[in-house]
């Protein structure tokens, strides 16, 4: 075994090696100030650790503070205030952490400064040839830490030795970074153990000794490593790590507050999670416990009683799926070579990254797809101009001669990546995060997966990153599918489906992961936002400000959110002409708006091509039959190859309802008041009684079954007395009194032919449509109705002997709502929710 083998070697561990020893580690926001001190001591000595071993970090600012006194010394300046204050931090914190027994402790801290003033004296002098001191200064402050510590664990009566890892731990350096000397370290521990064979042992983390002795540290994040050096050579059962959060949580909470905790991990796990920047030791740091299979467990030092997360080879077995979490590498540029001089050429992917090495430029991804056209890789952003720079010059004469055709960099890139020890071997893992992204409209610029399936890597711009992290992790169910929500026009129909939300949240939150996210209000005036719909939608509607839809949009459509939905609930054409903008830019529009799906042809069409174009769904359900399945039922006759004959109907719940209850007695215009009171008619009940709402609904359904037909193609009979076509739709509920002479004479002529009136729609195949009123048989279906029944009769080629026959209440704010509610919730079926 070389001497500077990664792995200790058994037979030379530490002499006390009993399952029972337990190393921990703690950083420094656990050690910040006295009181800490006093906090660790405590939890330490409430274990029941048979040997326990702690590494410390220096207090919280510390090392920092020692690097810019060393820079200051080194530089010539002032450093004597930095380390007056430097000097006073320890001594108050020995001082109140220690109280009546702190005199032996503040000596040997004087002491100790007194020696870094020396040293920074001599740093002074000797400037940048003064490296080897400065090493000597930078570990400092775990010399200080550890014995602070270890002060505090014997005023409170513990026999404690410190160790110095100086003595101890020896280190050399290589490409990769800091390797230990197991042999040499091992012997060293030993023969200190036999000195200080005592339970408890604090030891000062970060730093080492090299080869001939001199005082060397491990670099950044080197008291993690310390852990696990220190861990391995005690031969200990478990590493703890304490740090400042209950465990490793499936993605960063800053960016996805619903992150979840991850109880275990594989080593291979959270490698893969700790390079991409979540809250995990470094994966270098890990080594000696992966190499002794030594578990590792990250626990909160303020949260002591939380079992934190366990790190070890097995993992977590029982988990049932397949990603544990996503993390984002931001700041990041994407270097692209591309020529076709480079198909089937050996050694240019050799040149790429060996042009890269030499120029220190560390690759963070990489992606060659098999035409060998191209090779990109990712690289840090600050290093990116470096690699291109390098890469134009190593690729000079083939750039020149057209075999490779360009370099090229582009910046503000971040990589996502979904990591799980469960990918591997399932199949439609990649199909999951992918389409996740695609459903948040992220586009992908280069994707990466080893042949490990542990992770899958995809570069996107920077300013998709949030949603990318939140559309991913809902799409591998780690946390709920969001949906921002936008409702405009809270009016009879708008206030039932906030009502039905409000209602329902929270149960598809808990049963179906799906959280619908109420952010904003608006009616034609006015505007709530806001981030979450917790509380009285009505409150704060009550609150709402003067807004302009695109600003309300533009909250709604907000850039962390991965989904967001539009409901228009108004009647406002001037609404519906944004659906072609809003469906183009990825926002989801449903609505029972008949303005849309009944508006001019080419309007139409430009809703259809956006919705097509960018993946968003508009889904108007609600505008025929309110709650009832008239439009999906069309559509699904039509995509299993049936064919439309005719359609024929009540489709008004209104007129239905009208001519349900109209006995020639009562007064008819009494009826269509009540009917509006009832939030059965439209906003303006001429829309009803005009026949133009029936109309548009026979539309809507021509267009679904492939025809195009307008308004203007449907022959329609108005109810409208001709004096009130042009009054307000008050005065007009107001003066329909004065013509109920003619409805009542009407009425009467049917009634003596034994006939009923029904507002009746009909289409067929020939492009005929009409609406009108008309005398029915008594005995016929539609005389047969019950209160705002519509009902519609679909002639197709399977069924023409006997129409498919869809009926049930067609009207009113409720039915209607939930038609709105329902296509919303096929809308969030549809982004990978389990509703
Ligand atoms: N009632 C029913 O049974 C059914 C209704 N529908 C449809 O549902 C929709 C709503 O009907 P209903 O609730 O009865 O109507 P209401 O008149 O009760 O509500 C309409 C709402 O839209 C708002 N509004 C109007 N114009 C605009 C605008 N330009 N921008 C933003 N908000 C606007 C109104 O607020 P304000 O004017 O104060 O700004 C009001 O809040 C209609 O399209 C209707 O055809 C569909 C099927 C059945
Ligand atoms: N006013 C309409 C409401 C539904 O579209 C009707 O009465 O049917």
């Amino acid at each position: 075994m070389s001497a500077l083998d990664p792995a200790p070697s058994p037979q030379h561990a530490a002499v006390l090696s009993l399952a029972t020893t337990v190393a921990h580690k703690f950083g420094g926001s656990s050690l910040a100030s006295a009181q800490r001190y006093a906090h660790v001591a405590g939890l330490l000595r409430g274990r029941d650790d048979a040997v326990q071993v702690t590494v410390v970090s220096a207090m919280q600012g510390v090392t920092d503070a020692l690097i810019a006194l060393g820079d200051a010394a080194v530089a010539g300046e002032d450093w004597q205030p930095h380390w007056d204050a430097l000097h006073e931090k320890h001594r108050t914190a020995a001082a109140t952490l220690l109280g009546t027994h702190a005199d032996i402790t503040l000596a040997w801290l004087d002491a100790q400064f007194q020696d870094l003033h020396a040293i920074l004296a001599a740093l002074t002098l000797l400037g940048a040839s003064g490296e080897p001191a400065l090493a000597r200064v930078h570990g400092l402050g775990e010399v200080w830490s550890a014995r602070l510590l270890a002060d505090a664990l014997r005023a409170a009566g513990d026999d404690v030795a410190v160790l110095d890892a100086r003595n101890v731990m020896e280190v050399g350096r290589n490409e990769l970074g800091v390797v230990v000397d197991w042999d040499a370290s091992a012997r060293r521990l030993a023969a200190w153990r036999h000195e200080h064979p005592q339970a408890r042992v604090v030891v000062t983390g970060f730093v080492a000794r090299d080869a001939k002795g001199a005082a060397t540290t491990l670099g950044r994040n080197g008291s993690d490593f310390s852990g696990a050096i220190f861990a391995a050579l005690f031969e200990a059962a478990e590493l703890h790590i304490w740090t400042d959060v209950d465990g490793v949580l499936s993605a960063d909470p800053r960016a996805v507050p619903d992150a979840v905790y991850l109880p275990k991990l594989s080593y291979d796990e959270a490698c893969e999670l700790a390079y991409f920047g979540a809250k995990v030791i470094h994966p270098q740091t890990m080594a000696p416990a992966i190499a002794r299979g030594l578990p590792i467990v990250i626990r909160n030092t303020f949260n002591p009683a939380h079992p934190g997360t366990r790190i070890d080879a097995a993992g977590d077995t029982a988990a049932l799926l397949p990603a544990k979490g996503l993390s984002l590498v931001s700041d990041l540029a994407l270097l692209n070579v591309e020529g076709s001089g480079m198909i089937g050429v050996p050694g240019t992917a050799e040149r790429v990254f060996a042009t890269l090495h030499a120029s220190n430029v560390s690759v963070v991804m990489i992606s060659q797809g098999s035409s060998e056209h191209s090779i990109c890789c990712v690289v840090r952003a600050a290093q990116a101009q470096t690699g291109r720079a390098a890469l134009e010059r190593a690729f000079a004469p083939e750039l020149a001669q057209g075999q490779i055709q360009k370099v090229t960099l582009e910046a503000g890139i971040s990589v996502l990546a979904a990591v799980g020890d469960g990918m591997a071997g399932t199949p439609g893992v990649a199909a999951r995060f992918l389409g996740a992204l695609a459903r948040a409209r992220v586009n992908l610029r280069a994707i990466a997966q080893g042949a490990s399936e542990r992770n899958i890597s995809v570069a996107i711009a920077a300013a998709d990153a949030t949603r990318a992290l939140r559309a991913a992790h809902a799409g591998f169910w780690l946390s709920p599918q969001t949906i921002s929500l936008g409702v405009i026009g809270p009016g009879k129909v708008g206030a039932a489906l906030l009502d039905q939300i409000a209602q329902s949240a929270p149960r598809l939150l808990r049963d179906t992961n799906l959280d619908l996210r109420l952010r904003g209000i608006a009616d034609s005036r006015r505007a709530w936002l806001g981030e979450h719909d917790s509380g009285d939608w009505r409150a704060k509607f009550d609150a709402a400000t003067p807004s302009d839809l695109d600003a309300f949009v533009a909250h709604v459509h907000a850039a962390h959110l991965p989904h967001a939905a539009i409901l228009d609930c108004s009647a406002s054409p001037a609404v519906a002409a944004k659906y072609p903008d809003w469906l183009a830019a990825g926002i989801h529009v449903i609505t029972p708006n008949k303005q849309a799906g009944a508006g001019p042809l080419p309007h139409y069409h430009a809703i259809r091509a956006a919705a097509a174009a960018g993946g968003a769904r508009f889904r108007y359900e609600a505008t025929v039959g309110a709650g009832l399945p008239v439009i999906q039922t069309l559509r699904d006759l039509l995509d299993t190859g049936d064919e439309l004959h005719s359609v024929e109907g009540i489709f008004s719940g209104t007129l239905a309802w009208l001519f349900n209850r109209y006995d020639g007695v009562l007064p008819f215009a009494q009826l269509v008041r009540e009917a509006h009171a009832l939030g059965y008619t439209e906003p303006d009940a001429r829309d009803d009684l005009s026949g133009t709402d029936v109309a548009r609904k026979l539309v809507i359904l021509a267009r679904e079954a492939g025809y195009a037909l307008s308004l203007d193609d449907v022959q329609v009979e108005s109810l409208i007395p001709p004096e009130l076509v042009a009054v307000s739709a008050q005065e007009f509920l107001d003066r329909l009194g004065d013509f109920d002479d003619a409805m009542r004479a009407r009425f009467a002529a049917a009634q003596a032919q034994g006939n009923v009136l029904r507002y009746v729609a009909a289409f067929d195949r020939e492009g005929r449509a009409q609406v009108g009123l008309r005398a029915l048989p008594a005995s016929h279906a539609f005389a047969h109705l019950q209160l705002t029944d519509n009902i519609v009769l679909f002639s197709t080629r399977r069924y023409c002997d006997n129409p498919l026959v869809v009926q049930g209440p067609g009207a009113g704010p409720d039915v209607t709502a939930a038609g709105v509610f329902a296509d919303l919730l096929r809308v969030a079926t549809a982004l990978g929710a389990r509703v």
